[in-house]
């Protein structure tokens, strides 16, 4: 059985400049200081826009921070004629942990195929990146009964020609779409429905093991009255925060989830 280390990421979606991202950032970084908080026990990451990422590194390399952070896309190419692309090269250089990689809004809004999408995740391996792979069911789809059929297709296009080794270090983050920045959360029992039936796809697709391995994060509404709840659902490794990671306080206490259980 992996021992699965929990990873509570904030996305911040096109929110924050430079300069709000360190304030930000160093509140976060003093309130989970304050807290004594265990990022061994639970990881903490933000995703800034592109912009901030500069500055996020130097608050983090400056103050020796264990708060990692990522970017909220990238190119499929390394670099060349692709205007207002983001090489992955470019962001390993810039200290850059993860990348998020098939977010709804960029399905939609940019319509990203399942092939764009497999090709990111492939670009961010090479270029020593770990892909959070976003894949979640539209309400349509949900109310069709559709919804584990759907979310588990997208899953099978995004890992295809990836080796168990490289997925075992995969993060994949569970966003039914209905429940992105609607105050709409899913049901700790939809949580754990959908994040058991991926990791039963990956036991199929790889082996056991990989699937023991690979953290799987829900996110769509989440806050720090309903993490717990999620947290507790055996399948469910972390959450991938919108709205409430633009606010450290409410931030800090999401990744902190196993003291307030405990009433800390
Ligand atoms: O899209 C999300 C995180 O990537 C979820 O956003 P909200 O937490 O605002 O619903």
């Amino acid at each position: 059985m992996a021992q699965r280390t929990p990873l509570m990421a904030g996305n911040w979606k096109m929110n924050l400049d430079h300069h709000q991202a360190t304030h930000t950032l160093q509140k976060l970084a003093w309130t989970l200081k304050d807290a004594k908080h265990d990022y061994a026990a639970v990881e903490v990451a933000v995703i800034p826009p592109f912009t901030d990422l500069r500055s996020v590194q130097t608050l983090v390399d400056a103050d020796k921070l264990e708060i990692v952070y990522g970017a909220q896309d990238l190119s499929a190419h390394e670099s060349g004629a692709y205007t207002g692309e983001i090489s992955p090269l470019f962001l390993a250089k810039l200290g850059v942990t993860y990348a998020l990689v098939g977010h709804s809004e960029r399905r939609e809004y940019h319509a990203e195929s399942d092939e764009l999408i497999n090709a990111k995740v492939h670009s961010a391996f090479k270029a020593g990146l770990v892909p959070i792979l976003c894949i979640g069911e539209l309400l349509e789809t949900r109310k069709a009964g559709e919804h584990v059929a759907h979310t588990l297709a997208q899953l099978d296009a995004a890992l295809q020609g990836l080796t168990a080794e490289q997925v075992r270090t995969l993060v994949v983050a569970y966003e039914p779409v209905w429940a992105i920045g609607t105050g709409e959360t899913a049901t700790p029992e939809d949580a754990q429905e959908m994040s058991a039936a991926i990791r039963g796809r990956l036991a199929e697709l790889y082996d056991a093991e990989t699937a023991d391995a690979v953290r799987v994060l829900y996110g769509g509404s989440v806050k720090s009255s309903n993490v717990a709840s999620i947290m507790a659902k055996p399948d469910v490794d972390g959450a991938l925060v919108g709205g409430a990671s633009l606010d450290p306080e409410e931030f800090a206490k999401i990744a902190r989830f196993q003291a307030h259980e405990v009433g800390l």
